[in-house]
Parts: structure tokens; C-alpha cells; sequence
């Protein structure tokens, strides 16, 4: 808790006045938006585009103005967090379900930082099963071409219904093969019919803040 909170307040000292900033989703950088929150009630000017429905909720309680893709020409920065960060700074993310927005905001931003305490970084991605998300149509079949390429995929439940991400589709959480190369693998599950997109984030990433084996706060840049 303490460690998040670190990792998420640092990140929101890169955004500065005027900025369009990315809001991400999840426990890690609800800090950073909190912190934006109180630096806004002091006389920050920033326009926020959220992640997700509960990060858009959070930055309307906290006074944030935000903002949408009809609006701005690109994103000046976007945060959020991650549940696996390896040493190239790829990410697996998507265990709150908000993978697609992120991922589309992480691609519109011209800087994008991610927050993570020390237990999301990992030598090898895939401890964490990756959230692979597909429409609902058609999704059992969808889900037997996710096996035929080597996942071990299972539908994402919530109380006993399938879980429903903010776009109207269903999540698969998939164990990944050992020997994957992640660039790979992101390309070929977004090739299959009804995977709108997966969890897996290549070559994004400009920053990570962590904290080192003593707490200090660690940049690990690309
Ligand atoms: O869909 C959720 C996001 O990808 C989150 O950024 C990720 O799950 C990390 O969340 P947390 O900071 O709560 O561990």
C-alpha cells in the first residue's frame, strides 16, 4: 500500500500546467491520480482522459477536468500501472479489465510512465495470466483459437456471470507458453477474429517508477 502510494505520487510530478494527461486504472496509480486531484484543487490546469469508467468516476470526484479523442489532437503523458514489468520494459496489464482503453491511450501519448512497487517486476512475463479481451459473439470459438495457438486460456467470472469490461466484452485470462517471445505473441492474438486486444504491451513504455530492495523510488528508463 505504502509502496504504491510512493511509486504513484512520484509519477504525478511529470505532468506540469496545460498538459492533456492519461489517466490509467488500477490501486497503483489511483495515488498519482489523487495527488493530480489535490494539485489541481491548488491551481493545476490539466485536462485528463481516463482509462476506464472507474477512473473516469475517481477523476470527477477529485475535481479533475477531462477531456475525449473528439476533443485533442494527442496526449501530452499518460500513467498507469502494471502487473508485470520486465526488464525491457514490456508490461503485462489488464488484471482490472481496462486493457483496450489503456492501450489505446498508451499509444496516443507522446510519454508513457508506468507505476510499479517492486512485486510487478518480473525476469519472464507470464506468471501472471494475460488478459486477453474478445467480443462476445462467437467467443468460444475465439477461445479455441487462442488454445490452437498455445495459451491456456479461462473466461474471467464475476460472481459466477462472465465479467463484462467497459467496451462490452468478455476478458480470457491465459497462461502463456514458456518460451514466448511477447512482440510475437501480442501480433498473433490480435490476429485472430473476435480479439479485439490483449494485455501485452511492447515497445510502449518510456519509464517505469519502482522502488529498489531499500524503497527508494528507481527510474528504469528505455
Ligand atoms: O486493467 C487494469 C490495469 O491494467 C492496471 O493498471 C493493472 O492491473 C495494475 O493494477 P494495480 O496497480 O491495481 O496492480
Amino acid at each position: 500500500m505504502v509502496d504504491k502510494k510512493i511509486v504513484g505520487e512520484k509519477a504525478a510530478e511529470f505532468v506540469k500546467d496545460g498538459m492533456v494527461v492519461g489517466l490509467g486504472t488500477g490501486s497503483t496509480v489511483f495515488y498519482t491520480i489523487q495527488k493530480l486531484g489535490q494539485l489541481v484543487k491548488e491551481g493545476l490546469s490539466i485536462k485528463g482522459i481516463p482509462t476506464s469508467v472507474q477512473t473516469e468516476e475517481l477523476a470527477k470526484e477529485l475535481g479533475i477536468p477531462l477531456t475525449s479523442f473528439s476533443e485533442i489532437e494527442s496526449i501530452d503523458i499518460a500513467i498507469d500501472g502494471a502487473d508485470e514489468v520486465n526488464s525491457e520494459l514490456e508490461l503485462i496489464k489488464g488484471g482490472g479489465g481496462a486493457l483496450l482503453r489503456e492501450k489505446i491511450i498508451a499509444r496516443a501519448a507522446k510519454i508513457f510512465i508506468v507505476v510499479a512497487d517492486s512485486s510487478k517486476r518480473v525476469e519472464k512475463l507470464g506468471a501472471f495470466r494475460l488478459p486477453v479481451e474478445v467480443i462476445t459473439f462467437g467467443y468460444e470459438m475465439t477461445e479455441k483459437h487462442i488454445r490452437a495457438i498455445g495459451l491456456v486460456p479461462e473466461i474471467r467470472l464475476n460472481g459466477g456471470t462472465p465479467f463484462i469490461t467497459d467496451n462490452g466484452n468478455y476478458i480470457f485470462d491465459c497462461q502463456i507458453p514458456e518460451h514466448v517471445q511477447p512482440e510475437m505473441l501480442e501480433r498473433m492474438l490480435n490476429m485472430i477474429p473476435g480479439v479485439v486486444e490483449n494485455g501485452l504491451f511492447v515497445g510502449m513504455t518510456d519509464l517505469v517508477i519502482t522502488l529498489d530492495q531499500e524503497k527508494n523510488v528507481v527510474m528504469l528508463r528505455r
